[in-house]
């Protein structure tokens, strides 16, 4: 589908096929971001991965992220972290399970999804009060608004500066309340690193300082680029995660048998007598369907971040100007009866016994994480901690909705922005299962 928006041609690749043209067999001409209002200001003037634009700077900084942050191996290393938050979890809803208190799983899921983030990116967990008045969900869920918003600037540049729809003024207020966040971040790692070596926790902000200070990258590397990454390492691992996991637990509350099988999975290789680890999660192949199955109905960033076109070209027979904005319907694939047959709107995780479909952006029916040069690098951390959460609070604990609600009732109204949310926070009672204590 074309669409002309102001100054700019927009293309909505909604197929398979045309995904394919756009992310794997033209990849490099589509690789770059659009210009937008929102990077600037907030993303430190495009200087973070997610909004870069294709080119040296962008391919450097991506290389660095993928080898020094979200490799297998610095992912391993935060194991332990993410088991004692999830321990820590467990602990609270056994206590509301005693209680039989009805819990909000998606401010749960946030707040975990929130605390991990920050231990791995700042080495330390913040309460909402340190970061701004506002806390943290609220200020991030701004940012991704504005982000999402539709920005007349970023269709007619020259009237940008007029800021009719007040975003500028918005975003400019938001990027002191995280800029102020970093800078302060920031100062306390250079005390640590005052008090000598031994105090050192290797988090993100440590690694991206160490390679700062060493002067090693072949290009301009300072605090303005650390912050940025380190803010676009927040955004992207906290909300997408979080509402991953919050859509699955969705629908597994919706369907009471998908999730009695899943703990039937859980019970057979684990069993009851032990909490469930990272290195079960090899042996879930359950688990991994659901996962697949959620992401396909409910896809965390339905269009994708928006791709630009960085040279004329023409796809399928049809001209495609330099400067185009490309957007991947990843939503309407993931519904579509063509591509997928059996009843497309209902989740059946059983659709993938026997498929070799999976996440890694080699399908193109199922695009959670991109394809191509602007997939997603935090694929391995988002997957470990969405099938870690899920399989955890599954396996520890029953789950019932409140009020006797019928689970064919449970809303699933969505709040569409860059990452698409529940409208609705989703309510439920746990109770413990687990024969350990
Ligand atoms: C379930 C969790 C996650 C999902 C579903 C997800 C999904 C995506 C999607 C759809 C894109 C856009 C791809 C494109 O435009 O073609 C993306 C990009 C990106 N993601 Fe993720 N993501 C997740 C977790 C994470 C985590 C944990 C991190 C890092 C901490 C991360 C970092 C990034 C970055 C930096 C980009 C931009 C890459 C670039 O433009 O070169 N993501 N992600």
């Amino acid at each position: 589908m074309y669409l002309k928006l102001g100054l700019v041609d927009n293309i909505i690749a909604s197929s398979p096929h045309a995904a394919e043209q756009f992310l794997k067999t033209y990849d490099q001409k589509f690789a770059s971001r659009p210009p937008h209002e929102v990077s600037k200001y907030i993303m430190y003037d495009q200087k973070n991965l997610s909004f870069g634009t294709y080119g040296p700077y962008w391919r450097n900084m991506r290389k660095l992220c993928t080898l020094e942050l979200l490799s297998t191996t610095k992912i391993n290393s935060f194991q332990s972290l993410r088991r004692e938050e999830l321990n820590l979890l467990v602990e609270t809803l056994k206590t509301k399970s005693h209680e039989k208190c009805v819990v909000d799983l998606s401010e749960i899921v946030t707040r975990l999804s929130v605390d991990m983030s920050c231990r791995m990116i700042f080495g330390k967990k913040y309460k909402d009060e340190e970061f701004d008045g506002r806390g943290f969900k609220c200020v991030v869920n701004e940012g991704m608004q504005l982000a999402a918003a539709p920005n007349i600037g970023d269709f007619f540049p020259y009237i940008g500066k007029l800021d009719l729809q007040g975003l500028v003024k918005r975003m400019k207020e938001i990027s002191k309340v995280f800029d102020k966040f970093l800078e302060k971040i920031i100062d306390e790692h250079e005390e640590i690193y005052k008090k000598g070596q031994d105090q050192i926790n290797n988090d993100f902000v440590d690694t991206m300082l160490n390679i700062m200070k060493s002067g090693d990258t072949e290009f301009q590397f300072d605090r303005g680029h650390v912050k940025a990454i380190l803010l676009d390492m927040l955004l992207a691992s906290m909300d997408t995660s979080a509402t991953a996991i919050d859509w699955i637990l969705s629908e597994l509350l919706r369907q009471p048998n998908i999730l009695q099988k899943l703990q039937k999975e859980l019970e057979e290789k684990i069993g009851m007598t032990r909490m469930m680890e990272e290195l079960d999660l090899n042996n879930l192949e359950y688990l991994d369907m659901i996962i697949k199955e959620s992401l396909r109905l409910h896809p965390v960033a339905p269009l994708l971040i928006p791709h630009q076109s960085i040279e004329d070209c023409i796809i399928d027979g049809y001209f495609i100007p330099k400067n185009s904005r490309i957007m991947v319907n990843t939503y309407a694939i993931g519904r579509d009866p063509k591509v997928w047959p059996n009843n497309p709107d209902e989740f059946i995780p059983e659709r993938f016994v026997g498929s070799s479909i999976d996440l890694r952006g080699r399908d193109f029916e199922l695009l959670s994480f991109g394809s191509g040069r602007r997939s997603c690098p935090g694929l391995h951390l988002g997957l470990t901690m969405v099938r870690l959460v899920v399989a955890r609070l599954v396996h520890c604990f029953d789950w019932e909705l409140p009020n006797g609600m019928l689970p064919e009732d449970l809303d699933m109204g969505e709040e569409f922005g860059l990452v698409t949310t529940r409208a609705e926070h989703l309510m439920a009672i746990p109770t413990y299962r687990l024969s350990f204590k």
